[in-house]
């Protein structure tokens, strides 16, 4: 599958949520979405799975517009935190409806899940607990076999053993099954082993879109002195710098050429990396 936009544009009145994104996702891999809150991953998330169109510029999935075309969002599975359900029905009858929209649908897989997430069949939507709801939501994600899923931060309510429980089948439904797995999560550290691609979006656009391990061999964190930091790095691509009383820390996105004696270097964990990114004084990398 292949995800393209081209100058996206989405506005809610006069408010850009998303603006000038230009983006392409292809193959089967896990991607991660990540964002402060109010980035626009929830947008561009519904947008894919044809909720609404675009306010302008191009949105395309293997070159079809998904917004009213049942060929294309048959095969996107969008799992939102809230509003995936209608109230009225029971559990059985999602994974009914769900099993009817998507052709790939594992009526097994489902069943199987549905026992270890202890949902009862005929439990009413509205009568479910919060982290009851989202493991209907993810029974129905990893069960509709969809070749782009989604997940928009898809644990709320669930406890620290469903998440993880969540995340070991989210890995073997990937390797049983392989597609485009898009998740949108605030808690990094807690999947960013999961991630093949990173995608971080600010201010509605794409401020870097990377693979997991050419971001984690390129990116080095120098602190001390300001100067010496300063002389390192003239000229060289820097994610994120900030200085205080005389010391300078800088993240880097490029290779060092002298000597960093007196220097501290380190690396970053995915989170630590995002939390510079997204702090005030950062450079656009796509
Ligand atoms: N239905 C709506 N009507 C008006 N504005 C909206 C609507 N939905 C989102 N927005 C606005 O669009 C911007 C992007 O919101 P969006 O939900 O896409 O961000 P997000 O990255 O998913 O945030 P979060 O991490 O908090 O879920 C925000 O400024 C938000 O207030």
């Amino acid at each position: 599958m292949e995800i393209k936009t081209t100058n996206l544009q989405k506005a809610y009145r006069k408010n850009y949520a998303i603006q000038d994104f230009t983006l392409d996702l292809e193959g089967e891999k896990i991607i991660g979405l990540l964002g402060k809150n109010g980035a626009g991953k929830t947008t561009f998330m519904r947008m894919l799975a044809g909720h609404f169109q675009p306010t302008n510029g191009q949105l395309t999935i293997n070159g079809q517009t998904p917004f009213n075309h049942y060929d294309v969002t048959k095969n996107i599975c969008l799992v939102m935190e809230s509003n995936n359900f209608n109230n009225k029905f029971r559990v059985k009858d999602i994974l009914e409806i769900s099993a009817k929209f998507y052709p790939n649908w594992d009526h097994e897989y489902a069943e199987r899940l549905r026992q270890v997430f202890r949902l009862k069949e005929k439990q009413k939507i509205k009568t479910l607990s919060k982290g009851m709801y989202s493991a209907l939501g993810i029974i129905v994600g990893l069960s509709s076999h969809a070749p782009i899923t989604i997940f928009d931060e898809p644990y709320i309510g669930l406890d620290a053993s469903f998440r993880s429980t969540f995340y070991d089948l989210l890995l073997e439904s990937y390797q049983k099954n392989p597609r485009l797995i898009i998740l949108s999560t605030h808690l990094i550290d807690e999947v960013s082993n999961l991630f093949e691609e990173v995608v971080i979006m600010q201010e509605g656009k794409l401020l870097l879109h990377d693979t997991v391990d050419h971001l984690a061999s390129k990116h080095l964190v120098l602190s001390g002195n300001k100067e010496k930091i300063d002389q390192l790095t003239n000229g060289l691509d820097i994610l994120h710098q900030s200085s205080m009383l005389g010391q300078k820390t800088v993240v880097l996105y490029d290779e060092l050429v002298e000597e960093t004696d007196g220097v501290d270097v380190s690396k970053s964990t995915l989170q630590e990396l995002f939390v510079y990114l997204t702090k005030e004084e950062v450079n656009t990398h796509a």
